[in-house]
């Protein structure tokens, strides 16, 4: 005890390696740092013990395996001075069959060890779910020699040679049964193929297997202890090894000069596997991931139990960026799997419930569909109560062939009706207004117009109790009149024919008669039962007689509404108003509403901050029937929207927000869609050609009007595709859309400021600019027909201020101005200004440099200048010079 001896000292007694030595001191429970740490006696004298008594084991473990050299060798390596009997086993080859049998038959058992066989090969990938959670637990117990696993590779190498697999195997069997390995090599192929078919069992045998098999051991038990210990040892240590690789199976089927890592890893498994009781697979799931494997394998493991916990909520559509942050993927991942199922999106493109539902599954989520259900704050609409009812005035609308009087009739009856009872006021265009005769009282919707404003027709048949058709008596029925005749059919709405220009001499009503009775509407002289009325918008003539018609038809229609509820109606016409903000005219079709009310109307929503009938009136409600000025809006809404007041501000608020939201995830599905599907469609058939507009008009009444003209345009050889539709002045954003969908843009009843047309220039977008539909009807239709003319083009050319004017005789009045932009060109064509307003447009006429005729003057010189037959210059005016350029027409 008291002299100590250093484990190399004893080492080179023992003609052990340090290494070896260090081992064997470990496994008997002695701690040492280095080779250079000191032993007390006892200690000594333990391991001498332990050695010697390995050595003798060792002896009769290597006489007695006839088998393949393998084991040996592996034994001499945990005791090197027994190196010596190696070469024994290739001479006892014979011996094993009947060992091998005999353990075969005595003891099923020997299947763990062929498992660390099967179990290290490829397939741990195939069933590396099933092989893991049991492989663990043997790791947990013993995961405390890594370094083993390392030093059991010399020993392959050294030799074994050929089969390395035999080599453990045998090396399994060793602390069973010296004598039953050679056996074990057959029936341990036989049990390895067995094994391959259920791998998950082997871990957990491989631990019990050694001490089983230790007490077999019949010919040399005692001898044989310290060898066998230390013997058991390493193969266990080796099994783990073995066991790790089944374990670690997915990713890596690790090459063998990667087992220390492996068994480190193998380590932080083990530790995970103890830190839970349940849910293995994850972890080590986990672990592997970690550890580089692939993330993929793992995927389905885990997913599936997520499934059925996690939902999303969603709501119509959804936008691929918001899908991906609720699932918690990234986005990239979501585009992988829509390209998978044949769909192209990008971040911002909406999903559709469908679409969202399939990949949301992909990723282990359900999709709940959590539409927001207004009709839980807006009264749904039922029958009343008859005894609620009071009679209603009707709503009448008149429509008509182009110029056949619809805008004098309507004047006319205003005119000589609307004083009866509401004197006073001045009558306001609302787009309705309200007629009271000594028989009864109307409503007549204003939609005056051209065939284009068939959308404001067709809105007004939405709202309208009759609809008065005018004919011309000296024209008879044209094509709008037909389209008339069907708009009412189809809305169902009773139509009174008022035949017009009756004071005209070539007047043929009877012509009139007998085309329209070619539609069934064959009049009461006749034998039919269509209203006949003839009037002269002009002379006022019959006026009070189709009034009255009108009337009986509506009393025959028993028109009733409750007005004792919350209002609802139609928008018949919005706007934005510089001073007032956001107006629409609502058309009450039933309840009342008040002064304060909250609503809703299309996307927006409000809360009546002031009522205005059509004589300008501001009023504190408005009944059924009555068409009624709204301010209060938030936003201007669409002609024929519907309004609907509702209970607070809060509600309307509410489902403001949620329709727009829903419009929003609506026009991005749809325009992304679009986008997709006619690109397509112009690859596929290159015959079909597309012309895209942006139009913005003053009014929507006008942007209505035209965006069904041009609609209506559409042939199979041309597409007219509105790519979006305005009111108010031409955006950049406007010019921005129209540029990045090669579109034009139509301009109706609004100007470009000049940065505007400057954006224009840059993006070379074709702004064309119009006032008359049918202009703008026909121009596209005749790009269409790629028979546009060339287009005279206005180039600027410059501005001159007039300082001062001069009477010429013969000549005029000659303005002495300065250049302040650009130049001005003689003869070139000019508008003069005032007040920005255009009070003339034609030509220079003279202009000259001090006495001298020039050509041209340029900015920052004086001039004088003579407009073509216009003498009314004054100071302060300005004269735009702009030049017409022929351009070839761009349209189509
Ligand atoms: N002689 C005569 N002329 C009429 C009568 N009614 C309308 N006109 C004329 O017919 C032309 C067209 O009348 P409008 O009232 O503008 O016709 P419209 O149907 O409203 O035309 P659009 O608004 O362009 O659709 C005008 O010049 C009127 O003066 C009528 O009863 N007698």
């Amino acid at each position: 005890m008291t002299t100590k001896m250093r484990v190399r000292e004893l080492s080179n007694e023992l003609g052990l390696s340090n290494k070896e030595l260090l081992h064997l001191l470990r496994e008997l429970g002695i701690q040492v740092k280095s080779h250079m740490s000191g032993l007390s006696d006892d200690e000594v004298d333990q391991v001498r013990q332990r050695f010697h008594a390995g050595s003798q084991s060792q002896d009769s473990v290597q006489k007695r395996t006839t088998r393949s050299g393998v084991i040996v060798r592996r034994r001499r390596r945990a005791a090197k001075s027994e190196s010596e009997p190696e070469p024994q086993p290739a001479e006892e080859p014979e011996a094993e069959p009947e060992a091998a049998a005999e353990a075969a038959a005595a003891e099923p058992q020997p299947e763990p060890a062929p498992t660390a066989r099967i179990v290290e090969p490829p397939h741990a990938d195939e069933e590396p779910e099933e092989g893991e959670p049991e492989a663990e637990e043997p790791e947990a117990e013993e995961p405390q020699h890594p370094e083993e696993t390392t030093q059991a590779e010399p020993a392959q190498d050294t030799g074994v040679a050929q089969e390395p697999q035999e080599t453990e195997e045998t090396i399994q069997e060793q602390p069973a049964e010296d004598s039953e390995e050679p056996s074990e090599t057959e029936a341990g192929k036989k049990k390895k193929k067995k094994r391959k078919k259920k791998p998950e069992s082997p871990a957990v045998k491989v631990i019990s297997k050694p001490e089983v098999t230790a007490e077999e051991p019949a010919p040399s038990p005692a001898p044989a202890e310290a060898a066998d210990t230390e013997a058991a040892s390493k193969k266990k240590k080796k099994k783990d090894k073995r066991v790790v690789d089944f374990s670690s199976t997915p990713a890596e089927a690790e090459p063998q000069d990667k087992r220390k890592a492996s068994t480190q890893w193998k380590k932080k498994k083990s530790a995970g596997v103890k830190d839970k009781t349940g849910g293995k697979e994850r972890r080590p799931g986990r672990k592997r991931q970690q550890q580089g494997g692939k993330a993929e394998p793992v995927r389905p493991t885990t997913q599936p139990t997520k499934a059925s916990k996690r939902k999303i909520k969603i709501d119509e559509a959804i936008r691929l960026g918001d899908l991906a942050r609720q699932l918690g993927v990234k986005v990239q991942e979501l585009i992988k799997s829509l390209m998978q199922l044949g769909i192209m999106a990008t971040i911002n493109q909406s999903l559709d419930i469908e679409t969202a539902t399939v990949l949301a599954e992909e990723f282990g989520y359900e999709v709940e569909k959590v539409g927001f259900s207004e009709d839980e704050f807006i009264l749904p609409k039922e029958e009343d109560n008859p005894e609620a009812l009071e009679p209603r005035w009707p709503v009448v609308t008149i429509m008509g062939h182009v110029d056949h009087g619809k805008t004098s009739l309507l004047d006319a009856i205003r005119e000589s009706k609307i004083t009866t009872k509401e004197a006073g006021g001045i009558t306001q265009h609302i787009g309705a207004y309200y007629v009271g005769t000594d028989r009864g009282e109307l409503v007549f919707l204003d939609t005056p117009g051209h065939e284009a404003f068939t959308a404001m027709r067709a809105r007004g048949a939405q709202v309208t109790d009759i609809v008065i058709l005018v004919v011309a008596a000296d024209d008879g029925v044209m094509d709008q009149t037909r389209e008339a005749i069907n708009h009412s059919k189809a809305a169902g709405v009773p139509l009174i024919v008022a035949v017009n220009k009756m004071d005209k001499e070539n007047a043929d009503p009877e012509r009139v008669k007998r085309e329209l009775a070619e539609f069934d509407l064959v009049p009461e002289e006749w034998g039919g039962d269509t209203i006949y009325a003839y009037v002269s918008a002009k002379s006022h003539s019959g006026l009070d007689d189709l009034l009255e018609m009108v009337l009986l038809q509506a009393e025959v229609q028993e028109l009733k509404a409750n007005p004792a509820k919350r209002a609802r109606g139609h928008i018949v016409e919005a706007k934005l108003d510089k001073g007032r903000g956001a107006v629409g005219t609502v058309l009450v079709q039933e309840g009342t509403l008040h002064h304060g009310d909250a609503f809703v109307c299309g996307l927006y929503h409000g809360k009546v901050r002031a009522l205005f009938n059509d004589r300008g009136k501001n009023i504190k409600s408005a009944g059924p029937s009555m068409p009624v000025e709204v301010q209060g809006f938030d936003g201007v809404p669409e002609a024929g929207d519907e309004f609907v007041a509702v209970q607070d501000d809060k509600v309307a608020r509410r489902i403001a927000e949620e329709r727009q939201t829903k419009q929003r995830e609506k026009d991005l599905a749809k325009e992304t869609k679009v986008t997709l599907e006619s690109f397509m469609a112009a690859k596929a058939d290159e015959e079909v050609k597309s012309l895209n507009l942006v139009i913005k008009a003053d009014v929507q009444g006008s942007l209505e009007a035209c965006i069904e003209a041009v609609r209506k345009l559409s042939t199979d050889e041309v597409k007219v595709e509105i790519i979006h539709g305005g009111t108010g002045s031409i955006s950049e954003s406007d010019i921005m859309l129209a540029s990045a969908s090669s579109a034009v843009l139509i301009g109706f009843n609004v100007r470009p400021t000049a940065r505007i047309k400057d954006i224009a220039e840059q993006e070379k977008v074709d702004i064309r600019f119009y006032d008359v539909i049918y202009q703008m009807v026909n121009e596209v239709k005749d790009a269409m027909a790629g028979m546009l003319a060339p287009v005279v083009k206005e180039v600027y050319l410059g501005q001159a201020e007039v300082r001062d004017t001069f009477s010429v005789p013969k000549v005029g009045t000659v303005a002495g101005c300065m250049v302040v932009d650009g130049k001005l060109q003689r003869n070139a064509h000019t508008r003069l200004l005032r007040d920005g307003v255009v009070i003339y447009t034609g030509k220079i006429d003279s202009l000259k440099r001090f006495k001298d005729d020039a050509k041209e003057v340029q900015k920052g010189f004086e001039c004088g200048v003579g407009l073509e037959n216009f003498n009314d210059i004054k100071s302060g005016d300005i004269i735009e010079a702009f030049e017409e350029v022929q351009e070839k027409a761009t349209l189509d």
